[in-house]
Order: C-alpha cells, then sequence, then structure tokens
C-alpha cells in the first residue's frame, strides 16, 4: 500500500481540520470547489522503523477495511479485464497472485478515503482510475451520495518512455538499467543512459513520435525539464546530429535534478526532521480517514 501524501489546494488545510476533530467526527462533505488531492507510489526498498512508527502503522486498518469493502463490490471478470493485470501475470507465466489482482481496489481504498477529488497519474494508471470512478458512484448510487467522483490530472508527460525500447513506458523494475533514469544517479549514469539511448539512423532532430518514438522521447523529454515547448526545442537543435542531442539533453536533466538530488541528501542527514514530517503526515491522514471510514460503515451496516 503506498500512501504517500496527501496534499490539499492551498488554504484548504484549516477547513479540513475544522470539520474534522479527530476520530468520530462527521467526514467533510466536499464543498464546491475544494480539491483535494492525492497521489501514491509503490513503495521500493526496505521500510525503516521511522517509516513503519511514523505511516505505515496509522495507514494499516482504515485503508484495508474500506479496500475489503469495496472489493465486495466488484466482480472478478472486471479486475481480470485490467491491461495492467493481464501484463504482469502474463509476464509470471500466469502465475500472478490475489494481491496483484485485488491491488487496484487498495487503490481505490487510498484515494476515495480521503474524499480526493483529483489524482496525479501517469497514463498507465487511467485504467484503475476508471475502476475507482465505477466503484464511487456505484457506492454513491446504493448508499446515497457520498464519494466525490475523482478525476485524473495527467500531465503532457504522462508516459516517459524506456531509453532502451521507446516503444515501452519507462518502469522502476526494467532489467535493463540502461532503461530508466533514477533521481538519485550520478550525472555521468545519466550521460551513459542518454548516450546509450535507443533512437534511429536519422541524425537529424525531429519531432514525430509515431514514425521516431525514440528521438521524439528525448524531445518531449527536453521540453518537459526545460519549460520549453517541443517547438523551441526542435528549434534550438538545428544543426545538432542525435548523438550530440542525446547529450544536450542528458545535461539539461542533471540540471533539472540537481537541486532534488542536493534536496534529497539534506533530508536523509536530518532523520529527526524525517520522522517529524513522517508523524504529522500520518496524524494528518488519520484525522480523515478514520471519520470517513466509521461513515462507510454505518452506511452499509457494518456498525
Ligand atoms: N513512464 C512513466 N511515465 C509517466 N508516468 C509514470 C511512468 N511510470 C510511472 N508513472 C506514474 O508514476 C506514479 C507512480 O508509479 P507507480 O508504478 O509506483 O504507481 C503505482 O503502482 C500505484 N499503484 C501507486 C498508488 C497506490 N495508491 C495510489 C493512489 C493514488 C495514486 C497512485 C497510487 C503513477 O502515477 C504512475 O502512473
Amino acid at each position: 500500500m503506498a500512501l504517500r501524501s496527501v496534499r490539499k489546494a492551498r488554504g484548504c488545510w484549516s477547513s479540513i481540520r475544522a470539520l474534522h476533530k479527530g476520530p468520530g467526527a462527521v467526514p467533510a462533505a466536499q464543498k464546491d470547489g475544494m480539491k483535494r488531492v492525492f497521489s501514491g507510489i509503490q513503495p521500493t526498498g526496505i521500510p525503516h522503523l521511522g517509516n513503519y512508527l511514523g505511516a505505515i502503522e496509522g495507514w494499516v486498518p482504515e485503508h484495508a477495511q474500506l479496500s475489503w469493502i469495496l472489493s465486495c463490490m466488484v466482480r472478478l471478470p472486471r479486475l481480470q479485464h485490467l491491461h495492467q493485470w493481464k501484463a504482469k501475470t502474463a509476464k509470471q507465466k500466469h502465475d500472478g497472485t490475489v494481491g496483484l489482482l485485488t491491488y487496484p481496489v487498495l487503490q481505490a481504498a487510498d484515494i476515495l478515503l480521503y474524499k480526493s477529488t483529483h489524482v496525479p497519474v501517469g497514463e498507465d494508471q487511467v485504467q484503475h482510475m476508471e475502476l475507482v470512478q465505477d466503484l464511487a458512484r456505484g457506492f454513491n448510487t446504493k448508499y446515497g451520495e457520498f464519494f466525490p467522483v475523482p478525476k485524473s490530472i495527467l500531465t503532457s508527460m504522462k508516459k516517459v518512455k524506456s531509453l532502451r525500447d521507446p516503444s515501452a513506458k519507462m518502469s522502476k523494475s526494467d532489467p535493463d538499467k540502461l532503461a530508466t533514469v533514477r533521481i538519485t544517479d550520478s550525472p555521468e549514469e545519466i550521460v551513459q543512459k542518454f548516450r546509450k539511448a535507443v533512437t534511429d539512423f536519422t541524425s537529424e532532430v525531429t519531432y514525430d513520435p509515431a514514425s521516431r518514438e525514440g528521438v521524439s522521447n528525448m524531445v518531449a523529454i527536453h521540453a518537459a525539464v526545460t519549460g520549453l515547448t517541443v517547438e523551441e526545442v526542435v528549434q534550438h537543435s538545428i544543426g545538432l546530429d542525435t548523438a550530440h542531442y542525446k547529450l544536450m539533453v542528458a545535461d539539461a536533466v542533471i540540471e533539472k535534478f540537481a537541486p532534488i538530488k542536493s534536496e534529497i541528501k539534506k533530508l536523509k542527514m536530518d532523520q529527526d526532521h524525517l520522522e517529524k514530517v513522517l508523524q504529522a503526515g500520518s496524524a494528518k491522514a488519520k484525522e480523515l480517514a478514520y471519520p470517513v471510514c466509521q461513515e462507510v460503515k454505518k452506511l452499509v451496516g457494518f456498525l
């Protein structure tokens, strides 16, 4: 389960806090115009004691409980038809687990538990968001208007492609280490990955995702990290061949990541601060999740 952040539109926490005075309080109705943005990420690496005490311990009951209730409202074929289930279980010789099959329901619980209205996700999650929307609508039809139907927020870079196979998405779990640029990569690693990025035999830099996926991925990444438009990026690259252009994109990515990397380094050195942030986040999340979960249990007849 992957609750990482519960963010708000500017100025909303105070009104949310006023409505949620801890366990037992009435869940907040989504007032007109009030946005609640929720996102998540797969947890990778080994969680430490601070993660567990500060956050994970506080997530488990409400997320798992709502997930169970929602899973009783979804038919098996609905989950078996999801692209990601089909792709992942195929990779595992059709030996996928129940957890893999039902994780989109747990993800729906993550989102609905906070009555989220907007969810920033990449393109691969759009089908899962449709499931969340169906579950919210289905619940509301059966038990009365309760959950907002959350909308996906997609950026222009909703599908960053692999540097080794531009027909596939860039993925953390890609076994080819050169395919994926990690935020923590050193400048040398980033240069090496872009140098080896798969493009084609035309040396000119153009943007044509249908026929030149590799170079177009470079251009799209370049535009996204510099804040320029695709047209501006292509214009600035006139006269460069793709080999030189790849190094230019690598430099732009290094520059983009530099302040993020130094912030990560600084934060990692301040474990006390990190644990405090986790604890405060966990308390805020609990304050929102508990009353919503209680209300759901009342509506479905558990309480
Ligand atoms: N190549 C790519 N190009 C553009 N976007 C991409 C690319 N790869 C990944 N993403 C997006 O990054 C987010 C985290 O990915 P995860 O696979 O960890 O994401 C996952 O596996 C979720 N199940 C985590 C999750 C758990 N609960 C949630 C609630 C709301 C939103 C997300 C979650 C996602 O938005 C994903 O779409």
